[in-house]
């Protein structure tokens, strides 16, 4: 479902990945695991289509990011973060404008907007203006949005930052329920916890180089630590005392 293979892409001089491989299923959590700065927003960028790689390639439910863009965009859907609500609009005039985009038919859209509601329990967003949103009904109505159009390939960039308890268990519960109708689901983070909550496998990523790729018991196997943050704590730890080695 997804391929990415010797991906290397620099800012200028620097280098924000270097020779990233690995590819992830149908119906798997992939965690994108990594401190600030380690390429995760650059690594997602490329799989949407929304920056170009300096070489490598990657494809996106058997299409390439490159030659075949459209597609890979109608097979993906992005939470970045970024809310950009329409405040005027309601939740249910978002939901059929973006349904709109993807093309839709108004009957598709609201058929859609019902399955949705029952997977993500959008009442009191579906008729209410987003002005009048809780930051919990504007993030429910931005990953409905991003998958109006049933994309088989989710892309998750810290969708849980910023938000309360009640708001992150939803998004976690959608991530899981999306994985078990047999899609893949990306889900970039530096938190460890849900990490461990909801990834089948997770890439570690450090300076734009990946660590290692796999699940979190094989992590925690590898480093022989009793918890995937003092995993990842070591891993840094041993690939700063390879590059002090090399130096
Ligand atoms: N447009 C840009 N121009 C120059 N440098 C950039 C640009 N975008 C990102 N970078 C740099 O590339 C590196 C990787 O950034 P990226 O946003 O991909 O990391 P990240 O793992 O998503 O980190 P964060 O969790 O902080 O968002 C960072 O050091 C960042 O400063």
């Amino acid at each position: 479902m997804l391929q990415v293979e010797e991906l290397s892409k620099s800012y200028g001089k620097f280098r924000a990945l270097h020779g990233v491989t690995f590819s992830a299923q149908a119906g798997e959590v992939f965690g994108l695991l990594g401190p600030n700065g380690a390429g995760k927003t650059t690594l997602l960028r490329i799989l949407a289509t929304l920056l170009h790689a300096d070489s490598g390639t990657c494809t996106v439910a058997g299409h390439d990011v490159e030659r075949e863009p459209e597609v890979v965009r109608r097979s993906i859907g992005v939470v970045n973060g970024g809310m950009g609500l329409y405040d005027r609009l309601t939740g249910r005039e978002i939901l059929r404008y973006f349904a709109g985009l993807y093309g839709l038919s108004r009957a598709q859209a609201d058929a859609r907007i019902e399955t949705l509601d029952a997977s993500l329990d959008l009442s009191g967003t579906l008729d209410t203006r987003a002005a009048g949103f809780s930051t919990g009904m504007k993030q429910k109505i931005v990953i409905a949005r991003a998958v109006i159009h049933d994309p088989p390939v989710l892309f998750l960039d810290e969708a849980a930052s910023g938000l309360d308890v009640m708001a992150r268990r939803a998004l976690l519960d959608f991530v899981l329920a999306y994985r078990r109708e047999g899609r893949l689901v990306v889900y970039s983070t530096h938190v460890m916890s849900e990490v461990e909550e909801v990834c089948d496998r997770a890439a570690v990523l450090e300076r734009g180089e990946l660590l290692t790729v796999d699940t979190v018991p094989g992590i925690l196997a590898q480093t022989g630590e009793p918890s995937l943050e003092r995993a990842f704590f070591r891993m840094l730890q041993v690939r700063a005392e390879q590059r002090g080695a090399r130096a």
